[in-house]
């Protein structure tokens, strides 16, 4: 796929042709009770389970002939520069919060004897106190004990890739997340954007030096002229009209962009965990958010100005109109049943990733949704999801696609 364009995606469902994913690694076994919900985790996960469903996930794509690219190796990649990874090493240093000149040296020799992969994956899984043994102390916080056992913390949500950064069209969004502990994942993107042969000249439709959050599991590419973006727990309005903005600057084909106003609670947190696309009329949804739902849209007015209106009502109503259809299909995640909807959203039955119109990549566990589905004659994929779905996510939040075809 290298050949193609690097970064292509008009829509949420046609033929996926590459994408990005990272496996979870050691990181998942730096999480401990304590710090379980700053770190955003409910349970702590088996990591050897959750590597094993995660090879069953990368497995279908590549059976699908999607190309699987990861983001240690491409980090790697980059790194194996000397001066951008320095240049890394010293951002990382600073988004991780850490102030102290002793520190930071001590950090920049025990990572000086690594090479890029190991580097990258270490700064993925955390550094420990007991990584390091002498810190000569340089600054009172040097010298200061503190129980907290990691000079660096992990970064155990990484696996969803879905959310650091989300492609529009042919350029990406460097988004800026909503808590502390993802907002280091950005930087893997904005040095893959920067420096990455593969990825460049790519525009921005947003950069992570911004204050407003807005995270990629928000972020959907309804059509080519046409994107939903989900006004939510973890993504502000100024967020998504300044990305409006920019995507009606560029040359690109959207028109709209459609805030959904959906529910600030945890079990939603983005748009993707209650409403993905599975077919050009289908789509999944929590009947949580159906009716009424709050809905912006911006549109592309003439010149560089923005239309915005406020149109509440009927999801299928809005969805008909926007995207030209005389009919849509809501299939309801557990069925109809509150209970089985209530348990499967929690576990991302609505959160599918479509690889082709109509063919889903779907969690085992969500067996009723996954049935509703096959019902109206949408192709299921499943694989194994005891362990993964434990972070609170499903296979859209695990990939990004880089490259998909048009309808
Ligand atoms: N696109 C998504 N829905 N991603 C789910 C992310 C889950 C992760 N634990 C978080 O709270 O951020």
């Amino acid at each position: 796929m290298s050949s193609q364009q690097p970064i292509h995606v008009y829509n949420e469902i046609g033929q996926l042709n590459s994408v990005l994913l990272h496996c979870p690694g050691a990181e998942i076994e730096n999480i401990v009770p304590d710090y379980l919900r700053r770190l955003l985790f409910d349970e702590i996960a088996y990591l050897k389970q959750a590597r094993k469903e995660h090879a069953q996930f990368a497995e279908i794509l590549e059976n699908e002939s999607v190309e699987v690219l990861y983001l240690t190796d491409l980090m790697a990649e980059v790194l194996a520069d000397s001066q951008v990874r320095q240049g890394f090493l010293e951002d990382f240093m600073e988004e991780a919060r850490v102030g102290t000149e002793g520190l930071r040296e001590a950090l920049r020799n025990f990572f000086s004897a690594m090479t890029p992969q190991e580097m990258i994956r270490k700064c993925i899984s955390g550094v420990r106190t007991d990584d390091l043994s002498d810190i000569k102390p340089k600054s009172l916080g040097d010298m200061v004990k503190n129980p907290y056992p990691f000079y660096l913390d992990p970064i155990p949500n990484l696996y969803f890739q879905r959310d650091p950064f989300a492609t529009i069209g042919s350029g990406v969004t460097l988004n800026v997340m909503d808590s502390i502990t993802r907002n280091r994942e950005t930087l893997f993107p904005k040095y893959l954007f920067d420096h990455h042969p593969r990825f460049q000249n790519i525009p921005r439709w947003y950069n992570r030096d911004k204050s407003h959050p807005i995270e990629g599991g928000d972020q959907l590419v309804l059509s080519d002229k046409v994107v939903a973006i989900g006004l939510s727990d973890r993504t502000d309005a100024v967020a998504i009209e300044r990305v409006a903005r920019n995507l009606f600057k560029s040359d690109e084909s959207f028109e709209t962009v459609l805030a959904f106003d959906i529910p600030k609670t945890r079990a939603y947190m983005h748009l993707d965990t209650v409403f993905t696309m599975v077919d050009h009329d289908q789509f999944t949804i929590y009947p949580g958010i159906e009716s009424p739902l709050d809905v912006y849209s911006l549109s592309k007015g003439k010149k560089e100005d923005l239309t915005m209106s406020y149109e509440p009502g009927k999801l299928s109503s809005t969805l008909k109109k926007y995207l030209n259809l005389p009919a849509v299909n809501l299939i309801r995640c557990g069925d109809g049943d509150l209970i089985a909807a209530g348990r499967e959203q929690w576990n991302d039955g609505s959160n599918t990733l479509a690889i082709a119109p109509g063919k889903v990549i779907c969690y085992d566990r969500n067996y009723v949704t996954n049935e509703a589905l096959r019902r109206s004659g949408v192709e299921v994929l499943e694989f194994e999801s005891y362990e993964l779905s434990r972070g609170r996510g499903g296979p859209r939040c695990m990939s990004m696609p880089l490259h998909r075809d048009k309808l």
